[in-house]
């Protein structure tokens, strides 16, 4: 799905209005219906229930008019505070606030914070909270009275619904601009917002509603937006399977990792790239900890490498480059940890590897990024925020601060598919990137990095582009995450388990696809 900037959402009016000759009136008036038809499905009939919806002087201010107006004609009570006068309201917005006078709606104009207290019982006594103070055409901080009201609808402790954005969210970073309205449900019109869906916005914009307000969809198609929210519908198709097949044909993937340090972290990855269908796996670690983790996972091919000190080294290099056409795929990384025997490994890998690869963890934390630009076939890299930051020689909250743009840059510097996890995962390909939707705080735990980088292998080794591999596995690994957390909670969810929810959640794909 389409993910918007405000810049493109305004070029999409503008095409719609101007160009297309949509008249602006109308599709303020979709848009207040769209809204209608979510407040009836979450709220039952409004008819004798009251609302207060707070409109501003701008056409988000205009949508909440025609929504007042709407509410009322269906039988409800709704008090409209602007958050201004009536005379500065004009445009498209004047046209409803005229129209909504005309069917007697009750309109107060509140101009200074003091006016507040006059209006608190109203506000108390309604049932659901309308905010259409703000909407994609803020400018900078929140400023007057605008603030003090978004401020006061964030103590009431009503059910609030915001009109196409949280008033006060920037529509680009999810950052609040100063403030920004707490909402339970915002409908938003066209398409999603950038900042809907990332995090902090996310988490103001409560469940989010596209609705459909009669855009030409020509419009966002020759706009291309750079930004896209990964839905169900629209990932990579998992095909059944043939049946006349066999376990060569769902490849062979080789996980590489594991040293004296860490001992766990391959096995975690193998486990995954099987359970994501994987028809063989084998892991490669260190001599020393092989008879620690071998026989750990019956079904993976143990492989025991030339160790250096307790790390992987250039025996071991030469020792996989030997035998690489045996694999179709590499995943690198977990657990390998730190030190000039890896860096050798490393560098030599990436400079030799012919197979595509999927680095991770410790395999980023060994090398510069530039060496990326030398690798010989597609690469998809997994950092986390404490990487990526390492990697652009950043500190991790700045990496957190502008998640989007670094991945970006980082996939259009080094040529290589950048899966930025997190709190809402950023993977950046070629000139677009992706959301992931999927996952939870419960993911936040030992290892669940790991089992990302094996499900990603596992699914390139089955005949998915490494980009659509890594925006398949990030969903998968995340919808696996989310049941499990819906079925147990999300307390003690360990990797393990998530491993093992991977052939739940790709069943569960499947069903919808
Ligand atoms: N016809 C269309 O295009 C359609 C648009 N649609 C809807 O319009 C919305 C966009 O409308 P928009 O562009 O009018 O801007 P909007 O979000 O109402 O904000 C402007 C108002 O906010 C104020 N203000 C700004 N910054 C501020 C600050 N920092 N602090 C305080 N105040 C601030 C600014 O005040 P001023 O600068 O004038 O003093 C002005 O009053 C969009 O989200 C969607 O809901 C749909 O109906 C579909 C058709
Ligand atoms: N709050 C969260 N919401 C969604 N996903 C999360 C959250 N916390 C962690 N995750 C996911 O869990 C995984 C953690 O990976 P990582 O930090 O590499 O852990 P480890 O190094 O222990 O394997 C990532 O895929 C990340 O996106
Ligand atoms: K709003």
């Amino acid at each position: 799905m389409y993910l918007l900037t405000a810049e493109e959402m305004r070029a999409i009016d503008r095409v719609a209005i101007e160009e297309i000759g949509i008249p602006g009136v109308v599709l303020m008036e979709h848009a207040a219906l769209s809204v209608l038809a979510e407040i009836e499905k979450s709220f039952g009939d409004v008819k004798g229930k009251r609302f207060a919806a707070f409109c501003g002087r701008g056409n988000n201010g205009g949508d909440g008019l025609a929504l007042s107006r709407l509410l009322i004609q269906k039988g409800a009570e709704c008090y409209v505070f602007l958050s201004g006068t009536m005379e500065e309201i004009g445009g498209d917005a004047g046209t409803n606030l005229g129209v909504l006078r005309g069917v007697g709606g009750y309109i107060a104009e509140v101009t200074q914070k003091e006016s507040i207290k006059f209006i608190e019982k109203q506000v108390k006594e309604s049932e659901v909270i309308i905010d259409a103070i703000l909407g994609t055409g803020i400018k900078g901080d929140v400023r007057g009275i605008n603030r003090d009201l978004i401020e006061f609808i964030n103590t009431v402790g009503k059910p609030v619904v915001s009109v196409d954005i949280p008033s006060g969210l920037d529509s680009d970073t999810g950052r609040p601009m100063g403030i920004a309205v707490k909402s339970d449900i915002t409908v938003t019109f066209g398409y999603p917002k950038v900042g809907e869906v990332i995090y902090p916005g996310a988490e103001y914009a409560g469940r989010l509603v596209v609705a459909d307000i009669g855009y030409p969809a020509r419009i966002v198609e020759e706009i291309n937006p750079a930004g896209r929210l990964a839905t169900r519908e629209e990932l990579p198709f998992i095909r059944d399977r043939e049946r006349d097949t066999h376990k060569g044909n769902y490849g062979h993937v080789l996980v590489i990792g594991g040293s004296k340090d860490f001992v766990g972290a391959p096995a975690i990855s193998s486990l995954a790239a099987l359970k994501s269908g994987a028809g063989l796996v084998t892991m490669a670690v260190p001599s020393c900890v092989a008879g620690m983790v071998s026989g750990r996972i019956l079904e993976v091919i143990p492989l025991s490498l030339g160790d250096e000190d307790g790390y992987l080294g250039k025996v071991a290099l030469d020792e996989v480059l030997t035998m690489i056409d045996r694999f179709d795929v590499v995943a690198v990384g977990p657990g390998l940890g730190m030190g000039e025997p890896v860096k050798a490994f490393m560098d030599g890998l990436i400079k030799n590897c012919p197979l595509p690869m999927v680095i991770d963890a410790d395999g980023l934390n060994n090398i510069e990024p530039t060496a990326l630009i030398k690798s010989k076939a597609p690469v998809v890299v997994t950092p986390h925020p404490g990487e990526m930051a390492r990697l652009t020689g950043r500190k991790t909250e700045d990496v957190n601060s502008d998640r989007i743009n670094i991945t970006r840059e980082f996939t259009r510097r080094y040529k290589a598919t950048c899966v930025l996890k997190g709190a809402r995962t950023v993977i950046a390909v070629e000139n677009r990137y992706y959301i992931i939707p999927t996952g939870n705080p419960g993911m936040a735990t030992a290892g669940s990095g790991d089992v990302l980088t094996g499900v990603i292998a596992g699914f390139i080794g089955q005949g998915f582009s490494p980009t659509d591999a890594a925006i398949l596995g990030a969903y998968v690994h995340g919808l696996a995450g989310d049941m499990l957390a819906k079925k147990r909670g999300e307390y003690g969810i360990t990797a393990t388990d998530i491993a093992s929810y991977i052939p739940v959640a790709i069943n569960e794909l499947k069903k919808r696809m």
